[in-house]
């Protein structure tokens, strides 16, 4: 089960009597909230009256209970007005051909320039100094900032490949907006919505307490602080009450703002020992990993573990290879070695360490700058591990200067003989380009130099040749042997192609279902006994494969024989 914090039954419960006071309000507390005691006027807070009384003797309590249904309705009718706008702005200039797109995030940046204050002063002239015109004044003034929110939010979903698709497949742009677009942005908004709710209930206030909100006999917070704060030296509570209420409720909002933010803020990994002891005796290991098991949290909440008590070794200068079928744990199994598992992932393990230094616990900022240096990690997407906005010399640079503390100067040097050491042709001038200026496989390998930069121990390469074809990757290996051959670092390859690892890597480690179902030596490779691994092997094509026949297919059951 999800454990709740305190903070969030907190605000529920806060939000329970305060949606309790809005709808039961009115009937419990109406009367007396109406009751008139001329003999009782402007009294002092008492227990009978704990907010005291107004100058017609009614009960200030029960008229701040009361005045909740109100205020709410307003606040929540101002937001969705906002949201409202704000949706239909912000993803239509998303979808708009680029001129009038301009001419529309002009027209939003321009309003966005006034102070929202000022334009909800402005609004209320036009539509009058009622609760309604008050309502569409706040409402309107808000749709600016959910529109400039919208269009940032809905602009990057609209260039990702399934948007473009669905055009492709003839979805009109509003069928598109609600089926592919909305739905994505909208974790980001439910949040801004809950923040916003805050700052509009003040803003209700705000408008009210000036006279330009809701009017008699109505009456909201605003209302009632307005009118408390004529006699405020004399009666506080009379303000203070209903200064409660406006606090309270926007505090409220707030914290479920950030409530629903928090769910999607990455946490520190749960990294849990397991109850058996762990060796210690990793003698000169780069990499120590004893009982690995990774499991992820579902929707439910319940835990289901991928990665079932891994054990791997790697020593200096080592290429181990990981092969397995898509699904068996290689990634997590190597992203869990660099620390890269996000919140949701669960690690439990016996060791789990880098050249001695214990990855389980909180690592100083030594062994942070160490890991740094020494980790490099080179992902299949070459494209979105590079950061599209910044030079190539720039990225490879960062490394070298923040961890090893070099000058700018040198840190350029170091990276233009690192481009030239993974085979870049013209170091010098690409350097200075942007990764989209970059082919495929000279992204992969300006990743590998990006390593190079620092003083690598151990490069993890994780499907890095999978989308690239077979020349390119020939030349992301000799990259990859390169860089080693200099560095001496160790090299953790993960691929599903057990051919291409067999001719790379010293030793083969074969995994299946979030379990090493076999390790051999590379030259081992023929005698492997797992029939497993047997079947990976029958399903890679050699010169004397009889073409005329389909390929063996690899068991669904990890024992089941497979012909070879
Ligand atoms: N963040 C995550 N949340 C939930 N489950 C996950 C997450 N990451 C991985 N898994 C699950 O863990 C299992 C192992 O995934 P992993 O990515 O390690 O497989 P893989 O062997 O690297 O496959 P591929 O070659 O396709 O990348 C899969 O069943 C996957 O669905």
């Amino acid at each position: 089960m999800r454990r709740v914090s305190p903070q969030a039954v907190a605000v529920v419960a806060g939000l329970v009597v305060v949606a309790g006071a809005a709808v039961l309000g009115p009937t419990l507390f109406g009367d007396a909230a109406e009751a008139r005691d001329l003999t009782n006027r402007q009294a002092e807070a008492s227990a009978a009256h704990p907010f005291g009384t107004d100058d017609l003797g009614r009960d200030l309590f029960a008229r701040v209970v009361v005045a909740t249904r109100l205020s709410l309705l307003l606040t929540l009718g101002a937001v969705g007005i906002s949201v409202a706008g704000g949706v239909v702005l912000g993803v239509t200039a998303a979808v708009l051909p680029r001129i009038p797109r301009r001419l529309l995030t002009g027209l939003i940046d321009i309003l966005l320039s006034f102070p929202w204050l000022l334009l909800a002063l402005f609004f209320s002239v036009i539509w009058g100094a009622t609760s309604t015109g008050a309502m569409l004044a706040i409402g309107f003034a808000g749709i600016p900032v959910f529109a400039r929110l919208i269009y940032t939010l809905a602009a990057s979903v609209a260039n990702t490949d399934y948007v473009r698709t669905a055009g492709l497949l003839g979805s009109s742009p509003l069928r598109t907006s609600v089926r592919h677009v909305l739905p994505n942005i909208m974790p980001p908004l439910v949040v801004n919505v809950a923040a916003h709710a805050s700052v509009t209930l003040l803003s209700f206030a705000a408008l009210s307490f000036l006279g330009l909100g809701v009017q008699a006999p109505e009456y909201d917070w605003g209302r009632l602080l307005n009118a408390g704060a004529k006699d405020i030296y004399r009666e506080p509570m009379a303000a203070i009450g209903p200064g409660i209420a406006i606090v309270l409720t926007g505090v409220l909002f707030s914290l479920l703002g950030e409530l629903l933010s928090e769910d999607r803020r990455p946490v520190v990994r749960a990294v849990r020992e397991t109850e058996e002891p762990a060796e210690t005796d990793s003698g000169e290991a780069v990499v120590d990993v004893q009982n690995l098991r990774v499991s992820f949290r579902t929707d439910d909440g319940s835990l289901v573990e991928r990665v079932h008590g891994i054990d791997l070794r790697i020593a200096p200068g080592e290429v181990v290879g990981v092969v397995g079928e898509s699904g068996s744990g290689k990634s997590v199994t190597a992203m869990a070695i660099a620390g890269l598992l996000g919140p949701e992932a669960q690690v439990e393990c016996r060791r789990l360490a880098f050249r001695g230094i214990d990855l389980r616990g909180r690592l100083s900022a030594a062994q942070r700058r160490q890991l740094g240096l020494e980790q490099a990690m080179i992902f299949q997407d070459p494209l979105s591990s590079l950061n599209p906005a910044l030079t190539v010399g720039r990225q490879l640079t960062e490394v070298s200067q923040v961890h090893a503390g070099l000058s700018r100067g040198a840190a350029l040097e170091k990276a233009v003989a690192a481009l030239d050491l993974v085979r870049i042709p013209d170091p010098a001038r690409r350097i200075r380009q942007l990764p989209h200026e970059f082919s495929g496989g000279m992204r992969q390998r300006a990743m590998i130099a990006m390593g190079l930069m620092g003083t690598p121990r151990l490069l993890i390469a994780d499907e890095p040749t999978t989308a690239l074809d077979v020349t390119v990757q020939r030349q992301v290996l000799r990259a990859l042997h390169d860089a080693r051959e200099r560095t001496g670092a160790a090299i953790l390859l993960i691929s599903h192609d057990i051919a291409l690892v067999s001719g790379f890597c010293d030793r083969i480690v074969v995994m299946r279902d979030g379990v090493v179902v076999e390790q051999l030596a590379a030259s081992d490779l023929d005698q492997a006994e797992h029939p497993y691994t047997r079947g990976l092997i029958a399903c890679v094509p050699g010169m004397n494969t009889d073409r005329s026949r389909p390929l063996p297919v690899i068991g669904v059951a990890a024992d089941e024989e497979v012909p070879v």
